[in-house]
């Protein structure tokens, strides 16, 4: 892609696990509303393309993607305890004026940071904890109707709605990635159901690489490692996308420790001496989620 990619919430989780994993090879422009330390910025993205500005002011939004040829979106709040009031504001009217401007400015592809939490209605008491072990052949794979179990999950149910509005009214290219958890180096620990929704950072980097490059017109497809353990298949990121994940939360012990007969090599990270500083926010940017894991970075 020659025209420059538009990358919002880029100083977070995921979007410094795109940039570590694929910073080198497209032509960025990065915004989040916290000013964004150099480690966490790669070589070559000038000052002129970094933006710090909310997601809700159109007139930044608008400046930030004039030109662009495709953009992430991830900014957000990415708790599934928030608040509607929070959700609402960050989530929802975020997400429409970052995909109205995309639309409007002609933007040929739009990645939606979509969440597992969208569907975890579907987890329900007859099917846990079976669900989330391996020999379970229970699948959700994208064409299933939403069945968010959060108002977080409502409002990403509403950004993949407004993502199918505007492919058919627009045309643009859209996907909504369910992202699982991502955490890195390793699967969440002593947590069947995060195994089973893991994403590593070089998967996601690989990923949302493949969300820049491929054709697609409107999809919805999860975003997950290539899990023993898994209750979403991958079939559809496969096929649609040409997603090809290196990683599998079955390498690992229950306790997250590498099985000594597998090969974990997963942090192909290219910004390895600031790596640990780059991996926390610098900020907390909403209060703590009190159920999220302590190694979930
Ligand atoms: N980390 C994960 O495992 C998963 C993440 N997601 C989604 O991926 C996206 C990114 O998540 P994380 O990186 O984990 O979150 P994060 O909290 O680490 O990063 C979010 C970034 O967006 C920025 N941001 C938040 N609200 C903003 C606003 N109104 N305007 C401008 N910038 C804003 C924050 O400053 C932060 O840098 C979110 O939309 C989240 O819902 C979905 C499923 C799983
Ligand atoms: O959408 C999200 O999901 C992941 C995984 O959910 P969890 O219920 O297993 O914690 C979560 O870590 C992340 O913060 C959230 O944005």
């Amino acid at each position: 892609m020659d025209e420059p990619v538009l990358l919002t919430g880029a100083g977070g989780r995921v979007g410094q696990a795109i940039l570590r994993g694929i910073g080198d090879d497209y032509d960025w422009r990065l915004l989040d509303r916290e000013p964004l330390p150099a480690a966490k910025v790669p070589d070559g993205v000038t000052d002129a393309d970094r933006y710090v500005a909310d997601i809700t002011d159109e007139r930044a939004v608008r400046e930030a993607i004039a030109d662009v040829g495709a953009v992430i979106h991830l900014a957000g709040d990415p708790r599934k305890t928030a608040p509607w009031d929070s959700v609402l504001r960050n989530n929802i009217d975020g997400t429409q004026v970052v995909m109205r401007a995309a639309a409007e400015a002609g933007v040929e592809k739009f990645a939606f940071a979509s969440s597992n939490h969208a569907v975890g209605g579907y987890e329900t008491d007859e099917r846990t904890p079976d669900l989330y072990r391996p020999e379970d052949e229970y699948r959700l794979d994208g064409s299933e109707l939403p069945r968010p179990g959060n108002l977080y999950g409502v409002s990403k149910a509403a950004g993949e709605s407004l993502g199918r509005f505007y492919h058919d009214e627009f045309d643009m290219s859209v996907v909504c990635v369910r992202i699982g958890n991502l955490t890195k180096d390793h699967p969440p620990r002593e947590y069947e159901r995060g195994q089973a929704m893991w994403l590593s950072h070089r998967d996601c980097a690989h990923l949302f690489d493949r969300c820049l490059r491929a054709t697609y017109g409107y999809e919805v497809v999860y975003g997950i490692s290539d899990n023993d353990r898994r209750y979403y298949s991958i079939e559809r990121a496969r096929e649609a996308l040409g997603y090809d994940p290196a990683d599998n939360s079955g390498d690992y012990t229950f306790e997250g420790e590498p099985k000594p007969d597998r090969d974990t090599e997963t942090n192909g990270g290219r910004y390895a001496a600031g790596a640990d500083a780059a991996d926390a926010p610098a900020e907390p940017n909403f209060p703590a989620d009190p159920d999220a894991p302590s190694d979930d970075a």
